[in-house]
């Protein structure tokens, strides 16, 4: 089992592309994460091709819709047997409670509180009043209560989180080496950050995918942790 925590993201449009990488770096990452940009061009076909490179698999679907669909769609992608399975938090807790019986044994089913591409004002312009970090909490409390085993969120509340619910599986994206740009991502730290801080995985793909040379990228992370 390697217990390296870094899942890179593999959010490229092309299978082979997507293969290559995932050789490049498999010795210095734990495990891959295939986002919507890569299962909907790609399909089942796609997850058996990426699964042969032999690391576990994070489907990153952010499911979010009524109970009965959001099962529908667990049960849909029950034969690819993912590690982790992502579902969005403010779609409510019977969703999440449907969710979570769908899905296979073996799978974590995380739900996402609030993405690491929004900050305050983001968030105060679609109707949610609270910081991110007290929206973070609320949906980390719920997606507990729900039974799921973990959630999604940003390094900067992954402690307090934490702190709420010890043996939650923590996964979390927004990731920058120090000298990075950050790009979309709004609320970011360091793999060291959110290492320190309880993560249990940690999700970076651009960092990686777009470096010149993706193992080197991949291992100089790997020195930091
Ligand atoms: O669920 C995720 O993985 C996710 C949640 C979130 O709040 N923010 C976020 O960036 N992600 C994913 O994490 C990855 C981050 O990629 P980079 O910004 O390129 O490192 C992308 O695949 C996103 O879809």
């Amino acid at each position: 089992m390697n217990h390296n925590p870094v899942y890179l993201a593999l959010d490229l449009p092309r299978l082979d592309a997507a293969q290559a990488l995932a050789q490049k770096v498999k010795d210095h990452v734990g495990g891959l994460k295939l986002g919507l940009e890569f299962f909907l061009a790609h399909g089942h076909h796609g997850v058996h091709e990426i699964a042969k490179v032999g690391l576990p698999i994070f489907l990153d679907l952010k499911l979010h819709d009524i109970p009965n669909t959001v099962a529908g769609a667990m049960q849909a992608i029950h034969v690819l047997e993912p590690a982790i399975v992502t579902i969005h938090a403010s779609g409510g807790r019977a969703m999440m409670e449907d969710a979570k019986a769908a899905a296979g044994e073996h799978t974590k089913v995380v739900a996402v509180t609030v993405l690491t591409s929004l900050d305050d004002d983001d968030l105060a312009s679609v109707g949610v009043k609270a910081r991110a970090e007290e929206q973070a909490l609320r949906l980390a409390e719920l997606a507990h209560s729900a039974g799921l085993d973990g959630i999604v969120c940003s390094g900067h509340e992954v402690g307090a989180i934490k702190r709420q619910w010890k043996d939650g599986f923590f996964v979390v994206p927004g990731l920058r080496p120090a000298d990075a740009t950050l790009g979309d991502q709004k609320r970011a730290v360091t793999p060291r950050a959110a290492r320190d801080a309880g993560a249990s995985v940690l999700v970076i793909g651009r960092p990686i995918s777009r470096a010149e040379d993706p193992a080197a990228a991949a291992r100089a992370i790997e020195a930091t942790l």
